[in-house]
């Protein structure tokens, strides 16, 4: 089995990239869904977070989400805070995934922090989905109905691109120019010659 790791940016466009790889029959382990069901229902992640933000972190059994995002991209010391208590156990959870897909030849994680949480060691092959930030920003506040100063805090609170394309294994553009399908299938036939 092939583990890929798919990340970029916010807005970069590593969801669609994910469905594409979906509908062909791969397997994707979407991180941020994972991470924000573990948040509710795993007593350490529990535990940690209301020692680092207080009972308020939780509403109703709820995420408190406008709470812990004014944390989370408030500087980056909160950004590594936060990630280090979530994302070793997304990490185990999505082992634990891969290891009931193993009749596939191909599975996959999505994580727009592939390379911040260290997944980097959890997968064989990694794609960096790459957009302009520009083009990442206009896209972000149109989806979320957001403004760019948010936007922004978010784009400070993830590496850059640059020195992600130094980690990266393969590149997608989805700069809105290129067609990403045909990129896509590229890629699968790579993958496939290293089975
Ligand atoms: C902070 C939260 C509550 C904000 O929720 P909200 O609905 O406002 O935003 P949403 O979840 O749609 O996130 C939008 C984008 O922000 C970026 N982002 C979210 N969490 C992080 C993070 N920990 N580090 C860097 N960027 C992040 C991602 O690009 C994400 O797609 C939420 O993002 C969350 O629970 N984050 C922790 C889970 C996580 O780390 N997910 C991203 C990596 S897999
Ligand atoms: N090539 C494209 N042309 C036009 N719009 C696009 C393109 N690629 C993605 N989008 C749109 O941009 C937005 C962001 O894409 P997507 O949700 O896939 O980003 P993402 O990388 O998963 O971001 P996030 O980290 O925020 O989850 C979506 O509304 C999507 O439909």
């Amino acid at each position: 089995m092939i583990k890929i790791g798919i990340t970029g940016g916010i807005g970069s466009g590593k969801s669609v990239v994910s469905r594409i790889l979906q509908v062909l029959d791969i397997p994707i382990y979407i991180a941020d869904d994972e991470a924000k069901k573990l948040m509710v229902s795993d007593p350490h992640i529990k535990k940690s977070l209301i020692a680092l933000l207080g009972n308020q972190v939780y509403l109703d059994g709820q995420l408190n989400k406008k709470l812990l995002a004014n944390y989370l991209f408030a500087k980056p010391e909160h950004t590594k805070e936060i990630n280090d208590i979530v994302h070793p156990r997304v990490k185990e959870d999505f082992l634990t995934w891969c290891e009931k897909n193993q009749e596939c030849p191909i599975v996959g994680i999505e994580s727009a922090i592939l390379f911040e949480a260290g997944f980097k060691n959890a997968v064989d092959y990694s794609i960096l989905v790459y957009a302009s930030e520009e083009v990442r920003l206009e896209r972000a506040i149109k989806r979320d109905k957001s403004t760019a100063e948010l936007i922004a805090k978010r784009i400070a609170a993830q590496t850059p691109d640059r020195e992600k394309l130094l980690l990266t294994d393969f590149l997608v553009y989805n700069d809105g120019n290129i067609a990403i399908l045909p990129q896509v299938l590229f890629l699968l036939q790579e993958l496939k010659k290293t089975i």
